[in-house]
């Protein structure tokens, strides 16, 4: 019997695999550096999301995975390969962009299958997997038509499907919903899950959008200024931030953050309550403040207070709720969601 030797796209059973490794991962331009040493792991068919604030490295990191960037140093490893000096045609994966990055003069289905005919496929196997692509992304009745005849939504499809069509180890995503409006968002954002389920593939994919974040993701890659503060699922970075900054940047509206010495906890320097786990009262509780503002979404109610006590805290509560701005209320905190940080702003477990 022949012993399996996996392909470059294929394991032994024809499933594409598609692990990564990132190895202490720098780049620097002239004396800025950008990446500082990143280090990650990403299993065969995970979903994993990259946030951060604007400037943090997300696209930079990505774009070094691609190839698009050189990295100054460390390693990019694909399957185990060392890809780090591979030419991004060349590394197995396939790039879905804002801007979809389609060729105007070809029709939807020359521009998915344009990658495969560039390689050399037969054309046969290049109709096969345009046709299922477009099957899977009910563009069956555009393939005819050019992206100037197509909606927004419409091309961003095309692009995903001229990434499942190359079968690569790797979907990498560079906020591909951004430039939609937000239904087609919320539809397109289905339409990835989906895709993801049924295609089993490792996606690697950069937003701003918290929900993007916490819907689609099985892992969160939270960076800032170039390194990782935490990696975790939604619910553990929600549940579990490792320190101030994960706290304050995931969830919405931001958590509550309240000197400890003011509401007469000496064992840690800050403490977090997040808006959703906030009860608010006229009558009594914790912490007495001044309705400032009330936004009204219809299943929430945001209310923002000013407290002597603790300073500025917005509660959301569940359903409508009236409250008037200048009243005084009392704010309690549900105990068993507090969160405590030590005075180098890390978790207190
Ligand atoms: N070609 C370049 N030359 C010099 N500096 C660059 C270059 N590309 C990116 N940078 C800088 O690197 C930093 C990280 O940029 P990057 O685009 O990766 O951030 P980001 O987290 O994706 O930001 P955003 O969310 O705003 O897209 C920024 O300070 C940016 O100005």
């Amino acid at each position: 019997m022949r012993a399996c030797v996996p392909a470059s796209r294929s394991d032994c059973k024809g499933k594409t695999v598609g692990s990564l490794q990132l190895k202490s991962i720098r780049k620097t331009y002239g004396t800025h550096e950008v990446l500082k040493g990143i280090d990650l792991e990403v299993k065969d068919g995970e979903f994993v999301i990259f946030v951060g604030p604007s400037g943090c490295g997300k696209s930079t990191l990505l774009r070094s995975i691609a190839g698009l960037e050189d990295v100054t140093s460390g390693a990019v490893v694909i399957n185990g390969r060392d890809e780090t000096l591979t030419p991004p045609a060349r590394r197995g994966i396939a790039m879905v962009f804002q801007s979809y990055a389609l060729y105007p003069h070809l029709t939807v289905k020359d521009n998915m299958g344009l990658g495969l005919k560039q390689a050399g496929t037969a054309k046969d196997e290049i109709e096969k997997r345009v046709s299922k692509a477009s099957g899977m992304l009910s563009l069956e009745p555009y393939l005819a038509r050019r992206p100037a005849e197509l909606s927004g939504g419409q091309r961003q499809r095309v692009a995903i499907g001229r990434a499942i069509v190359r079968e690569p180890e790797l979907f990498l995503f560079d906020e591909p919903l951004s430039n939609l409006d937000a239904a087609l968002r919320v539809q397109t954002r289905l339409e990835i899950a989906r895709l993801h389920r049924s295609l089993k593939a490792t996606m690697i994919y950069v937003t701003h959008d918290q929900v993007e974040a916490m819907t689609l993701a099985d892992k969160i890659v939270v960076l800032n200024a170039g390194a990782i503060e935490q990696i975790g699922s939604p619910m553990e970075l929600y549940n579990r931030p490792a320190n101030v900054f994960v706290a304050g940047f995931i969830g919405s509206p931001q958590m509550n953050f309240i000197a400890a010495e003011k509401v007469g906890d000496h064992s840690a320097k800050t403490i977090g309550v997040r808006p959703e786990h906030m009860t608010l009262s006229r009558e009594q509780g914790s912490w007495a403040a001044k309705v400032v503002h009330v936004e009204h979404l219809g299943a929430d109610t945001i209310i923002y207070l000013e407290s002597d006590q603790c300073g500025l805290l917005t509660a959301r509560l569940f359903g409508e709720h009236q409250y008037e701005p200048d009243e005084i209320v009392y704010a309690t905190p549900d105990q068993a969601r507090v969160h405590r940080f030590d005075v180098d702003d890390q978790a207190i477990r």
